[in-house]
Parts: structure tokens; sequence; C-alpha cells
């Protein structure tokens, strides 16, 4: 048979890409000429000492800022200038560090406000086609109830977000953000806060998404979950690349540790 040409181009497209991107915050570049590529089903870590720039590139990747020189490209296609409703729906799925469910809303309709836009949201369609409405939010509830069970937090879907634990808050956005059907994911510090036994829910959880295909890039402190998840970690300094590789190499790298310990900034 012959090697599909489509298919190995596409196998071969970085699902994320950053080429030289820089973001300032008045005379502070947090991002500073940062280039950067998640392979395709890759699970690379992005780790780097307090006030490197990570979630700043994390914010710039999802398109909730915009760089002031470089480009992003999404599967190969410039996205520099697209908003956060445009990434998603180029299949990038977002974490925060600290999930900020709606409090009051159940966790079963938090998960549903990740789901993307219905046709339920035209109130004309609603008028003309009411059957085709409810049986799309019929099947938006049927798979928010399944990734509410994939994060084992069925049990609570009629409870307010309110009484989650930070662990199970990171859960139920994990679930909010699958709604998209995310081929990339951006997973910001899913170990900060969280005790240990969901922590290890977590990484099976991730690992199996991975396995399943998404590519993931994940911004961890805990060396451990790094290595466990991360064949390949890029390190960040001072708005910069700094170094990559296996997580057991680049933590004894003198240039890493020194910029852990303030070398550089
Ligand atoms: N909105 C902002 N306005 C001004 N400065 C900012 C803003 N966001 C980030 N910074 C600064 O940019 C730098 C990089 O911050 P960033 O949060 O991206 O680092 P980080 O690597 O994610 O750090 P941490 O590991 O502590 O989360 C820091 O000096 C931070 O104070």
């Amino acid at each position: 048979m012959q090697p599909d040409p489509d298919l190995a181009h596409t196998l071969a497209t970085p699902p994320l890409e950053t080429r030289g991107v820089v973001k300032a915050f008045g005379g502070l570049r947090a991002v500073d000429g940062m280039s950067l590529a998640l392979q395709r089903g890759e699970l690379l870590g992005l780790i780097g000492p307090n006030g490197a720039g990570k979630t700043t590139l994390f914010n710039l990747l999802a398109g909730s800022l915009k760089p002031d020189a470089g480009s992003i490209l999404v599967d190969g296609k410039d996205v520099t200038r697209a908003g956060p409703e445009t990434r998603i729906g180029a299949g990038v799925g977002r974490t925060f560090q600290i999930p900020r469910p709606f409090a009051e809303m159940t966790v079963l309709e938090n998960v549903l406000t990740g789901a993307q836009r219905q046709s339920g949201e035209r109130a004309w369609l609603n008028l003309v086609k009411p059957g085709r409405v409810a049986a799309e939010e019929r099947a938006a509830v049927e798979k928010a109830r399944g990734l509410l069970d994939f994060v084992t937090l069925s049990k609570l879907e009629h409870e307010p977000a309110r009484v989650l634990s930070g662990g199970q808050r990171k859960l139920l956005e994990l679930a909010r953000i699958l709604m998209a059907d995310p081929d990339t994911i951006l997973l910001d510090e899913p170990a900060a806060g969280v005790n240990p036994t969901l922590l290890q829910f977590i990484v099976d959880r991730v690992l199996e998404l991975n396995a399943q295909g998404v590519s993931i890039l994940l911004i961890e402190h805990n060396m451990d979950m790094v290595a466990q998840l991360c064949s390949r970690v890029v390190v960040m300094a001072g708005g910069r690349f700094l170094a990559e590789g296996a997580p057991d190499d680049v933590v004894r790298d003198p240039a890493v540790v020194d910029a852990y310990l303030g070398g550089v900034a």
C-alpha cells in the first residue's frame, strides 16, 4: 500500500507551535522570543522557576493574550491574531492553575458550559426546529455525564460546584474542556494543591487521554509527576528557552540548576 502523503504531512505537522513569541508587560518581557513545538501525540512538560513566563506562554497559546511579536500556529495554521473561541474551535483546550467553576451552577451544568456553540443558542432555530434543538441538548447532557464518569464526579452531578475540593475542581475543569473534543490540551499545574490519592488519579486520566491520541503540554512544578508523564521537557527561564531533554537529564543540567537557584532572570 502507498503511504498517504496527506496523512504523513498531518502527522509531521506540530499541533501547536510558537515561533519567536514575545509578550511584554510594561518594561518586563515575560515571554522573550520563545519558540517551542509540541509534536503530535506528545506529552511535553514545560518547567521553569517562578516567573519564568510559563503561564504567560499558555495565555498566548490559548488566545487570551496576543503576542507583541512572533507567531503561533495550530496544525500549521497561523492563529496569532485569533481569539480564544477560535483556538477552542481549532481543537485547543486549556485548564487553569486555579480553576474557577461557576460556583452556584451544578457540576453537570458546569461541564455543559464546555460544549461548543449549539443550535439552541440560535433563537430562530429553536422556534422553527425545536426537535433538533432538544435532541442536541440530550446528546450534550449524555456526553457530559460520560465525561463526569471519566473523572469520577458522577455522584456529584446535581451538587453546586462550590462544594468541590480543589482537586475535584481540576477534574471538573478537565471534563468541561473535554466537551469540545480537543486534539491538544494545555494543562496548567494539575498537581498544585491536590492530595496524593487524587493526584495519582489525575496522572492516570492524563495518561489515558494521551493514549487516546490527545497531544498535551503540561506546566508542572511537581517533578515526580513530570517524570511519570513526560519523556521530554522544555525548560523556560526569564521568558526564554533554556534547555530541553529527558526529565532526569534536565534537572541535572547546571544551567537549569542555576536558573532555579536564581542565576537566570
Ligand atoms: N498581567 C500581567 N501584568 C504584569 N506582569 C505580569 C502579568 N502576568 C505575568 N506577569 C509577570 O510576568 C512574569 C512571568 O509570569 P508567569 O506567570 O508567566 O510566570 P510562570 O512561569 O507561570 O510562574 P509560576 O511558575 O510562578 O506560575 C512574572 O514576572 C510576572 O510577574
